[in-house]
């Protein structure tokens, strides 16, 4: 028998997805190899991992749109396998390509997803819709003629309009320029303050230390989670960080050295890293003699440091050599 989302909401610790085991196979190939994930009601969960990794297919899994070929688990309180309906209508999804209807107008977009989700008082909540996106006088404007951000905060709205318990979004942001994203998350953050658990996969650094937990997949696997302050002692990444002259021939020279695994420029700076830590430590006693007049500065990394090396060191997970899952 299925679990209902009353008997889930009942225990408050229980979280807004589970899954264990979860599994997909596409030619032969496991795209999706045995991941377990839990993600805290309420929580923004940051999803990340290489073009490929298999986030687009895990979130599929967890909302009931592709069946697993292995594992378990439940959404809302919904068993994945049995309550594929239940778990469609109260979730809210959205992909990573503008899903509504470039050649409908915004109010018929809205109306239609609502008729999806079955919203009942269609018209007072596509009404009240259009006002909270400010869009009341346009809502006869066809959706294809809106600009990136607003089509994404469209395609938000329209998905949020049957008051879903939980969000998942598929790198929502895709294309959109900086102050376009900036503003989408602040309307993530309100939805998160209303209670409402976000699932969001993104390749964007400035997303991923927006969230309060984090996994992250390649090849299909899921190799880290956890909250996302405890991610770069997960990792185990030594940072230095080195200001002063001469800032570009070092990084030359610091990228040549094979115990330095990741340099990267932040403003004057450049943070220097590596999973090597007496390595680097070395390294930087060289250098350090060698030029008196910079500062160094050794610190523990934080997620953006983590998140570039990690994003760095494994390649797009495409194609048919595509890692270790078979
Ligand atoms: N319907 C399908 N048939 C065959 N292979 C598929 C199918 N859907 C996805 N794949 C393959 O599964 C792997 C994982 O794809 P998926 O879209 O889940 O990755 P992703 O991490 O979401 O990538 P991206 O960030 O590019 O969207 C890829 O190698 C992809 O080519």
């Amino acid at each position: 028998m299925s679990t209902t989302p009353a008997e889930s909401v009942s225990a408050q610790s229980d979280p807004a997805i589970v899954v264990k085991g979860l599994t997909k196979i596409y030619n032969g190939k496991k795209v999706v190899n045995a991941v377990d994930m839990s993600v805290p009601k309420g929580a923004i969960y940051g999803f990340i991992g290489p073009n490929g990794s298999g986030k687009t297919t895990t979130i599929r899994m967890m909302c009931a749109l592709l069946t697993p070929d292995g594992g378990e688990g439940h959404t809302l309180g919904y068993d994945i396998h049995k309550d594929a309906r239940a778990i469609k209508e109260n979730v809210g999804y959205m992909t990573q390509k503008f899903s509504l209807y470039g050649d409908l107008t915004i109010r018929e977009n809205l109306d239609f997803m609502a008729r999806m989700y079955r919203v009942k008082n269609r018209k007072k909540v596509v009404d009240e819709t259009l006002r909270t996106l400010g869009l009341e006088g346009r809502g006869k404007q066809l959706a294809g003629t809106l600009s990136g951000g607003w089509k994404q905060r469209l395609a938000l709205a329209a998905c949020m309009q049957h008051k879903p318990a939980l969000l998942l979004l598929d790198e929502p942001t895709a294309g959109v320029d900086p102050k376009a994203r900036r503003d989408f998350w602040d309307e993530i953050r309100q939805l998160s303050k209303q209670g409402v658990t976000v699932l969001v996969s993104t390749h964007y650094m400035d997303e991923a230390v927006q969230c309060d937990y984090i996994a992250y997949i390649a090849y299909g696997k899921k190799l880290i989670d956890g909250p996302a302050a405890e991610i770069p002692h997960q990792v185990g990444l030594t940072t230095w960080r080195v200001s002063g002259p001469d800032l570009i021939q070092l990084e030359d020279e610091l990228r040549a050295d094979p115990r330095v695994e990741q340099v990267a420029r932040f403003g004057a700076q450049l943070h220097v890293s590596s999973t090597d830590s007496a390595g680097l430590d070395a390294v930087v006693a060289e250098k350090s003699g060698e030029n008196d007049a910079r500062k160094w500065e050794k610190k523990e990394a934080e997620l953006e440091e983590v998140f570039i090396y990690l994003m760095a060191t494994a390649a797009d997970n495409f194609g048919v050599n595509g890692g270790p899952s078979a």
